[in-house]
């Protein structure tokens, strides 16, 4: 939703090439409705199936990181890590506010071309130690199940590289 606002604020993509959420929907409701929504742009081959997975492959994604390691609104030791089926879900009971929200699923996600991940502010310089360190003696965070089938770019600030 920010980038949705914020973008269209700064570069002039065409109203008709923003697709928002219904926040007049409950979050199932919305999620079902974006997910059909993104079914459209398929059958009319505005958005491309990737052939490797049969999920929707966007150009590329941009995604940014809490500092649990969470992405989009799939937060660490939360089921819906691991929807295998679904194109868009929906939580209602996220750790962070809102409570009610809806995400893409890691097969939309990692379906995508690329993925630019920015990530800023001295709040995730751990999260980033530990995704790009070589301790994989815990379970994988979120950010770190982030794998799109072409390129996958962090962009940090300083403050959020400061524990490499
Ligand atoms: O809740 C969320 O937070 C993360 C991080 O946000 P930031 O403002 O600290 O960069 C965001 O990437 C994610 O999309 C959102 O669901």
């Amino acid at each position: 939703m920010w980038i949705s606002i914020e973008c269209t604020k700064q570069i002039p993509i065409p109203a008709g090439h923003v697709y928002a959420i219904n926040d007049a929907l409950s979050a199932e409701a919305a999620a079902d409705d974006y997910e059909t929504c993104l079914r459209h742009l398929v059958k009319s081959k505005i958005l491309d199936i990737s052939k490797e997975s049969g999920f929707p492959k966007f150009d590329v994604m941009l995604l940014g990181m809490g500092p649990d390691g969470h992405v989009a609104s799939l937060f660490p030791g939360h089921p819906l890590v691991h929807e295998k089926e679904k194109w868009v879900t929906f939580i209602k009971d996220s750790p962070k506010p809102p409570p009610n929200r809806i995400t893409f699923t890691f097969p939309v996600i990692n379906s995508s071309a690329n993925i630019a991940l920015a990530v800023v502010g001295a709040g995730k310089a751990d999260v980033v130690h530990k995704s790009l360190g070589d301790d994989k003696s815990s379970d994988l965070l979120p950010v770190q199940m982030v794998s799109p089938e072409g390129e996958l770019v962090w962009f940090l600030d300083k403050d959020a590289a400061s524990k490499l």
